[in-house]
């Protein structure tokens, strides 16, 4: 650890205006903040509710999504900060956990590690990283636990334990900066604590650290080093922690003897605040406190040494290094590793699932029960048992996909942006491992049906029934996942949804070019007999050659060949087109 360059970051005057969507107004978020965050020392950024510590700390960590305009100078080793460079080596611990619910607290590191750290590392090397990380976070006598969900009553770990591998996953790749946005928020004041000593151990390893803290209690403020005290998007303080005590007794408000520093600080700025913007202005422009005072001891005897490491580093605007990224074959078969798991370890969701399936094909299989093939009857309950069959699936896999949507959103987003695999990988990984599911809950359903219902007995008919079926599922599929992809809520995706699949539905190709092969595979091999005994050929039927026996609007004209391939084409094109949008959206960060 010593051998690690220490990183400075310096800001100035940075500002964060964004537009107001109701008023149209713009919004000074941040009004020009002014300082520097150190290797070997803990700084914490504080204020009260909408002072703008996310924002600042976003800006930072170049983890701003969305609207706004930042402007400002951020310096990394005395050299501009350069955005893909600087991620690479720094890690950010979001304000909410974002955690997948089937993975346990080892495996969710594990994944961390294998994602984060270079390719060439050992896989006994990234064990051993994972296992120093569990006993760094105390996380030890849980690591084979579920994460969990209360929602999908999925029983897991504790909150406090969910903030800690969430850090967790972000130190495995022992990143050189660590942001974390309100760490210690949710846990009780012995975790806090501890926690906060793991941060500082962490800083003393000539890492550069820069929180945001929620009520800090006096046994946690007493381990910080460096200060940036925020009132409505302004400077109120920054400087050591020492010495934010001296600096506001100097403005005229000093501190109650046995009251916490930050207690105090938070409800002065509550009634004094502009004044104290006002004074820390007047005294950066007096030039005696513009930034920390570089003269001041470092906070730790033991980190003398990584600190004047730190210092040769921070005087050579050097490149930085930067791990090389894991390959991204090797993307995807991690992420198809965790997406199978997720099936296995969430056997409610799988079963309610192919539960869905099973109850529609036996549905659909006894309301049809061995159509007859009388020319009467025979012809409209094919039909209608294979138009009834399409109408449904067409809405379950759809459906099913954008409800998803949400959590693989908030998952997708924070790991992809936090550069542990591209969008590319995990679609990918996705289409890989949720095919071959919905083939086997199609083919389940299509085994039911058919067989139920009784339409021609043979083995090829039956694949060709199959292959449309599974490819209208995947098209739904595919559609359900574009309407989630770009309403990013699963609220919408589902109201679109309703609306394509309720008012389009008949106008929507893939559903044409499915029945039409189904029809056309069924009525080319059936004979219907009239209440005579007289024999009629279903492809006259289906050809709509039978005076009487009407099937409009099915055949298309095309063979059933053209039909399936038209169908693949469709899918394959809505996959194409699926991925773009999830492309688009993750590039412009709109995810
Ligand atoms: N993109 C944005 N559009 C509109 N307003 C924004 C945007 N980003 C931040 N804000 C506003 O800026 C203010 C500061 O937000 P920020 O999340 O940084 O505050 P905070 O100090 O971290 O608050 P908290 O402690 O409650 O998390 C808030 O009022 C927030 O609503």
């Amino acid at each position: 650890m010593a051998s690690l360059k220490g990183v400075c970051i310096e800001f100035t005057d940075v500002r964060f205006v964004v537009k107001d969507r109701r008023s149209g107004a713009m919004l000074d978020i941040l009004k020009g903040v002014t300082g520097k965050v150190e290797a070997n020392r803990l700084t914490v950024i504080m204020g009260s509710s909408g002072a703008g510590k996310t924002t600042l700390l976003d800006v930072l960590a170049c983890n701003l999504f969305g609207s706004g305009t930042v402007t400002g100078e951020v310096l990394v080793n005395g050299a501009p900060r350069r955005t893909s460079e600087f991620t690479q080596i720094s890690s950010y611990v979001l304000q909410r956990d974002v955690l997948l619910a089937s993975s346990t607290v080892r495996e969710s590191i594990m994944i961390a590690a294998q994602l984060k750290l270079p390719r060439t590392m050992s896989h006994r090397d990234k064990v051993e990283r994972v296992d120093e990380v569990l006993r760094e976070l105390e996380l030890e006598g849980c690591q084979h636990t579920l994460i969990g969900d209360e929602l999908l009553n999925m029983k897991g770990i504790s909150g406090g334990q969910r903030r800690r591998v969430s850090v967790g996953i972000e130190l495995v790749k022992s990143p050189r900066v660590l942001f974390l946005d309100e760490p210690t928020s949710g846990l009780d004041s012995e975790m806090a604590v501890s926690l906060i000593d793991t941060l500082v151990k962490l800083a003393r390893e000539n890492r550069t650290i820069c929180t945001t803290i929620h009520q800090p209690n006096s046994l946690i403020t007493s381990k910080f080093d460096d200060f940036l005290l925020l009132h409505a998007g302004s400077t109120a303080y920054f400087g050591l922690w020492t010495g934010a005590v001296d600096h506001f007794a100097a403005a005229g408000c000093p501190c109650p003897q046995y009251v916490n520093p930050t207690d105090y600080f938070m409800s002065v700025l509550k009634e004094k605040g502009d004044e104290l913007v006002l004074a820390w202005e007047k005294q950066e422009q007096q030039g005696r406190a513009c930034g920390l005072d570089l003269e001041a001891p470092p906070p730790s005897s033991a980190s003398l040494e990584a600190a004047a490491g730190a210092k040769g580093a921070q005087e050579e605007p050097a490149k930085l290094q930067v791990a090389p990224k894991v390959p991204w074959w090797y993307q995807v078969w991690v992420l198809s590793g965790r997406m199978m798991r997720m099936w296995w370890r969430n056997p409610a969701m799988f079963m309610s699932e192919i539960t869905q399936y099973i109850f529609m094909g036996v549905f659909i299989g006894l309301v049809y029960l061995q159509v007859s093939d009388s020319l009467a009857t025979g012809v409209n309950d094919r039909a209608a048992s294979m138009w009834f069959a399409m109408a449904v699936l067409s809405f379950t896999p759809s459906y099913t996909a954008a409800v998803l949507w949400d959590k693989d959103r908030l998952l997708l987003r924070r790991e992809s942006q936090q550069g542990m695999y591209s969008v590319t990988a995990w679609f990918a990984a996705r289409t890989g491992t949720v095919t071959p599911m919905q083939i086997f809950q199609t083919s389940l359903f299509c085994v039911l049906m058919y067989f139920m219902v009784g339409y021609v007995p043979d083995f090829v008919n039956f694949l060709v029934f199959l292959a449309a079926f599974c490819m209208f599922q995947l098209v739904s599929e595919t559609v359900g996942v574009m309407c989630a992809i770009v309403t990013k809520s699963s609220t919408y995706a589902v109201l679109i949804l309703t609306f394509i699949l309720l008012f389009l539905l008949s106008k929507v190709s893939y559903l044409t070019y499915a029945y039409a092969a189904v029809m056309a595979n069924e009525f080319n091999n059936v004979t219907f007999y009239t209440a005579d005994g007289e024999p009629v050929p279903g492809s006259e039927v289906f050809s709509g050659g039978v005076p009487g026996v009407s099937l409009t609007g099915v055949d298309n004209g095309l063979s059933i060949g053209a039909n399936l391939g038209i169908l693949f084409g469709i899918f394959v094109g809505a996959r194409v087109l699926a991925f773009v949008l999830l492309f688009i959206m993750a590039k412009r960060k709109w995810l």
